[in-house]
Parts: C-alpha cells; structure tokens; sequence
C-alpha cells in the first residue's frame, strides 16, 4: 500500500436557536434566531487496524447521541459556556470529542467543521493530539 494517512468523517444535523450578544445594536444576529446545523467530524490515521480500517464508524455515534440530547431543538446560547459562535461551537464539539471519544489508538481528532445552513463554514484543527 501507499504511504499516507486515512481520514474518516461523520456528519451530523441539528436545528437550534442561538444569538450572538456580543455584536452591535442593530445586527441581526443579535436577535434570536435560528439554523440548521451541521457538524462534521474528521479522524485520522496512519495505519489502519483490523479488519482495515481508521476505527468503525459507530464509533463516532456518541457524538450524534449527545447533540441529539443535548443540542437539538435547544438554544445554543443556553448551552455553550462562550457565545455560541460557529467557531466557539466548533471548539466546543472538538473538546467534547476529546473527553468522551476514544482517540489514542492510533486515530486522533483532525477537525471539526461547523455550518449553519448557508453558504459559510467554519473548521477548527485541535493543535495537537491530546496527552492520554
Ligand atoms: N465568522 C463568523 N461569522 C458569522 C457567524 C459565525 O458564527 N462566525 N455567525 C453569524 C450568524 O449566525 C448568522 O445567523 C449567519 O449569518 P450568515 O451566514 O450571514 O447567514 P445568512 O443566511 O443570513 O446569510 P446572508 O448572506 O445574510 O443571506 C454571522 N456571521
Ligand atoms: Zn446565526
């Protein structure tokens, strides 16, 4: 086989409401409003292990569980510490990955990628693997 890395990827949707306090009078975000998001979450590897591959899929799907309880159909500014930006939510989702997920196997978080449904993205690149 070539050398190289393996990236996986999993996307998830959810509608949720947000509004960005910290801007000027007048702004539109300023107003509660709301999106549907996506997130997609990228793994990498440099070598697979059996039966092939980077880590099975499923192993992503908690993520999916926890923005389905705790995200869907919710106000982000409710439940984000820092104003739920696509950035600071990004950020967010790559912490929760590296608490609750099992990277260190091989794998680690590459990135997360934030849409809110229009024509923008945002992704964030965690600097490092964390230490385990
Ligand atoms: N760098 C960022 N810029 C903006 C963010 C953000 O999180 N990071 N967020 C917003 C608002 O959430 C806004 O609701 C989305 O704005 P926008 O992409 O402009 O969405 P529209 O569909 O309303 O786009 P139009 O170009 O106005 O049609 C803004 N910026
Ligand atoms: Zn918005």
């Amino acid at each position: 086989m070539p050398a190289g890395t393996y990236r996986i990827s999993r996307r998830f949707r959810f509608a949720a409401a947000h509004r960005l306090s910290g801007l000027p009078d007048g702004h539109k975000c300023r107003r509660v409003h709301g999106h549907t998001w996506t997130v997609r979450v990228t793994v990498v590897a440099r070598d697979l292990v059996d039966p092939g591959w980077v880590v099975d899929f499923a192993a992503l799907t908690p993520l999916g569980r926890y923005l389905d309880d705790n995200v869907d159909h919710r106000d982000l500014t409710e439940v984000l510490p820092v104003s739920p930006t696509a950035e600071h939510l990004a950020a967010w989702v790559a912490d929760w990955c590296h608490r609750h997920l099992e990277p260190g196997r091989g794998w680690w978080l590459e990135s997360v990628v934030v849409d809110e449904g229009g024509d923008s993205t945002v992704e964030f690149r965690p600097d490092r693997e964390p230490a385990r």
